[in-house]
């Protein structure tokens, strides 16, 4: 069977997004590795579907580069509602599902294959702290860390470690560190579960990391500029001082259609 693809990046986060509209691809892990894989297939950091919806617009579902299924991603989430306004889907805002619940994405410009999405993400209700550390869940889980100097940051040596230390974190993390550069500025490097690897910017990630700059350091700060290496995000939100409740949290950035293609799925 052949299979139409588009391929996506958000701030270098890049993605497959499939129209299974008609619900004929199953997506398998071993086929989804195959297809990330960057020599022998397609080569992304993970495969969002975009299914039909019988009360909003579509529906997405997410998979990582070695298969597993993640619970959100927030940069794919920006791609896949701009994947949706190119293919004629909803309106100036989307209406979406993910594993971890309703979306909204707002199309803020959109030229040709390239846009500024505003995502809304979900609701942050515990953050928990350890020596040096802090541990929230964005959609999926995300362990930070402050340091002085985040070029010298071993991220993939540490992050390996850390993201399997299911004895603090049972489902693992994603580990990202953290570097504050100023009042609502912010650089993050992520170690990415489910990628095993650095990637050039992860939307949680971002997300847990200026939520975490606002609990531990800067209480007063609700918006964020937010450094990554593949580019730049914001990250605002509602927080009432001495709760660990955020609400309101919208994730800002680029996303760009970069190319499309037909895979053979005989080969995957
Ligand atoms: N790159 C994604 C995160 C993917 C989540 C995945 N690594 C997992 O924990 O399953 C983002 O922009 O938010």
């Amino acid at each position: 069977m052949r299979t139409e693809f588009t391929k996506y990046e958000g701030a270098g986060n890049d993605f497959i997004l499939i129209d299974n509209r008609d619900g004929v691809f199953t997506p398998e892990a071993e086929a989804i590795a195959r297809l990330c894989d960057r020599h022998f297939g397609i080569g992304a950091d993970g495969v969002m579907t975009l299914a039909r919806s019988a009360e909003i617009d579509c529906s997405m579902r997410y998979y990582n580069a070695d298969g597993s299924e993640g619970e959100m991603c927030g940069n794919g989430a920006r791609c896949f509602a701009l994947f949706a306004e190119h293919l004629g889907i909803g309106g100036e805002t989307k209406y979406f599902d993910a594993a971890d619940g309703l979306h909204t994405a707002r199309i803020r410009r959109s030229k040709g294959p390239a846009g500024e999405i505003e995502l809304g993400m979900t609701a942050v209700r515990e953050i928990r702290t350890g020596d040096g550390w802090w541990f929230l869940n964005t959609g999926v889980p995300h362990y930070v860390e402050f340091v002085d100097d985040l070029a010298a940051t071993d991220v993939i040596g540490r992050g390996r470690i850390i993201r399997r230390d299911t004895a603090r974190f049972p489902q693992g993390t994603n580990v990202n560190f953290v570097q504050v550069t100023g009042d609502g500025t912010i650089r993050v490097r992520t170690y990415e579960r489910g990628v095993e690897n650095e990637t050039l910017a992860c939307g949680t990630g971002a997300t847990a990391a200026a939520i975490v700059a606002n609990f531990a350091l800067q209480p007063r700060t609700v918006r964020y500029a937010v450094s990554v290496p593949g580019g730049e995000l914001a990250v605002r939100f509602s927080h009432e001082p001495g709760t660990q409740t955020y609400t309101d949290i919208r994730l800002t950035g680029p996303a760009r259609r970069v190319f499309g293609g037909v895979f053979d799925s005989e080969n995957f």
